[in-house]
């Protein structure tokens, strides 16, 4: 459930007065009423994994600050966990999964990268820590990345974990990078600095901080500024209608694959000892 109230909310250097969406846990979400930029937050210790919970509540926000017509979005982290942006997606959903729990949840994965992929308003990712498989994923769903360095680290490292990151994953890092690069990348799991992420063009600007950061992604949204939320939609869509069209023409048949491998004991003791690593 999301509450509505009024705060006086930090935005690049001023104090303005802000609407603010607070969800219970795990994100928060603002709008600046003077500039209709909405800043999400996500806020899950102690690595902002993403659970089924938290894709749920990532799926119903854009879809409502989609209804609330914001002018455009920030998407980050909560500074207090300093050096992770997205530790990318819990994998504790696949490890030993009930089966109807993962049917879920790839259904939820499915459902928020359209959402998310899609938006008719401009997006940026202020990438303030390590960002890797789901995180690098809704990082690169974004329409810009700014990302904070130099000791932080991005990537599709799925192929490390034993398991395949889906056409729609390969092909959103592709639309970025290029075909070639993104192939090198997935199927070594390849994980980049940002000084790396930023050479092949995985991110569009870095910055020392996180402020800076933050006024960096304010700058590319505030370009949008002259140009028609209409114009910036089709525009936004002709560009990303062929990736996100194949999902959805192939829903079923890209989830049976993920639930049936996802669940083979080759890939749960892959998984097994990645978690086990982890936690050394
Ligand atoms: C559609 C299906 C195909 C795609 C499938 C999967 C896609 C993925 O996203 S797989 C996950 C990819 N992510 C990673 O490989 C990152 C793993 N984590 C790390 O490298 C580090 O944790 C990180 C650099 C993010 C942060 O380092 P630290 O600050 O040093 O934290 P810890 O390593 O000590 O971790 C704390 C705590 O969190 C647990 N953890 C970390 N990441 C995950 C995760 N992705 N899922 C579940 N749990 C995670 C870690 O085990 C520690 O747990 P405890 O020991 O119990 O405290």
């Amino acid at each position: 459930m999301l509450k509505r109230y009024n705060i006086i909310l930090y935005s690049t250097n001023k104090i303005v007065n802000s609407c603010r969406y607070v969800s219970q846990s795990m994100l928060k979400s603002t709008v600046n009423e003077k500039t209709g930029i909405a800043t999400v937050i996500i806020n899950k210790p102690p690595v902002n994994c993403i659970s089924l919970e938290l894709l749920n509540k990532i799926n119903t926000e854009i879809n409502k600050l989609q209804k609330d017509n914001i002018r455009g979005m920030i998407l980050t982290s909560v500074r207090s966990l300093q050096k992770v942006f997205c530790g990318g997606l819990d994998i504790k959903e696949f490890y030993n999964p009930n089966p109807d729990r993962l049917a879920k949840y790839l259904t939820n994965l499915q459902d928020t990268w359209l959402s998310l992929y899609m938006t008719s308003f401009p997006t940026v990712s202020v990438i303030n820590g390590h960002s890797l498989g789901g995180g690098c994923l809704i990082a690169m769903c974004c329409d810009y990345r700014v990302m904070v360095g130099p000791d932080y680290t991005i990537g599709l490292n799925e192929t490390k974990l034993g398991v395949v990151p889906p056409k729609w994953f390969q092909d959103t890092m592709a639309a970025i990078i290029g075909h070639r690069k993104a192939e090198v990348s997935v199927i070594a799991g390849k994980t980049y600095t940002t000084d790396e992420a930023l050479q092949i063009g995985l991110v569009d600007e870095s910055s020392p901080d996180i402020d800076n950061a933050y006024k960096k992604g304010i700058q590319f949204l505030n370009s949008f500024e002259k140009i028609s939320p209409w114009a910036f939609k089709m525009t936004k869509n002709i560009s990303r209608q062929p990736i996100s069209q194949w999902l959805i023409d192939n829903k079923q048949k890209d989830l049976e694959f993920v639930f049936n491998y996802m669940q083979t004991p080759s890939v749960q003791k892959h998984l097994g000892l990645y978690l086990q690593s982890l936690k050394k």
